[in-house]
């Protein structure tokens, strides 16, 4: 096993079964402090139950996740939270009926604590921490604005703002851009592009033409395992992988 500190994320020999079948298959992964690492493979390769298995919503068969060389494979979902895990899923879990201000505020890692957010005082520093984090998403002038009544695109950015506010240290995204107009897009690239200067970042993302535009590197996989690995050109010109995914 691997001892290097460096890493952000170090998963080394992963494998979960379901019911025999290894969705994930021996598999080992490094990402970079300020890496910004995109997935791709075919439907079914294991990308989801990859981003499950680290974020503790599904639990390792066998094998090792270290979060900053610190061995989170067994220890429940709230608490990597806590370590500085943060994922989005593909539907925004947002509170409609409230605005952005209250979306972000509630998502403060204090708003959270034993007394509850509604016992929450909202301080100068929250204030500022949103104010700096609506600024980060798009949404500044957009803070009175209710949830419910934002675009598809706003929506998916303001569900990223509350995992910013938590500050997290390494941040999973599940196919971001599904669903966004083209304009939209861009301005998620961007985004991506800036949060990535102070985190680690995993991306799932279909769209080859997004990929080009905010991966450091590549991974692809096929069956559960990597099937390549490296920069944007070099996985596009294997010959495996226009075999199993770009040939199609
Ligand atoms: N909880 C589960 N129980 C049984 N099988 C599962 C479970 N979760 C995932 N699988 C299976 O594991 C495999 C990998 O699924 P996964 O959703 O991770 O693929 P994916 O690469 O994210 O695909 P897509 O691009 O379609 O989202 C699939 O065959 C899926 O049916």
């Amino acid at each position: 096993m691997s001892t290097n500190t460096d890493f952000a994320l170090a998963v080394e020999d992963l494998t979960v079964s379901f019911d025999g079948f290894k969705a994930i298959d021996n598999l080992t992964l490094y990402i970079d402090r300020n890496e910004l690492r995109v997935i791709i493979g075919p439907n079914g390769a294991g990308k989801t139950t990859l981003l499950d298995l680290i974020c503790g919503k599904t639990r390792a068969s066998s094998g090792s996740i270290k979060f900053k060389n610190q061995e989170i494979t067994r220890i429940p979902e709230f608490k990597r939270v806590r370590l500085g895990l943060g994922r989005k899923f593909q539907t925004p879990s947002i509170y409609e009926n409230l605005s952005v201000f209250k979306n972000l505020e509630v998502s403060y890692p204090e708003g959270r604590s034993v007394f509850g957010a509604l016992a929450f005082q909202c301080t100068d520093a929250v204030k500022a921490r949103v104010q700096e984090v609506a600024s980060d998403i798009g949404l500044a002038d957009r803070l009175e604005v209710e949830a419910g009544l934002l675009s598809h695109g706003q929506k998916q950015w303001l569900e990223i703002g509350m995992l910013l506010m938590q500050d997290p240290e390494l941040l999973m995204l599940d196919e971001p851009i599904a669903g966004m107009s083209a304009s939209e897009r861009d301005l998620t690239a961007d985004l991506l592009n800036r949060i990535c200067r102070n985190r680690a970042v995993i991306v799932i993302e279909h769209d080859m033409e997004f990929v080009k535009r905010i991966a450091h590197k590549v991974t692809v996989m096929h069956q559960g395992r990597i099937l390549a690995e490296g920069s944007m050109e070099k996985v596009q010109s294997d010959p495996k992988v226009i075999d199993v995914y770009l040939g199609h």
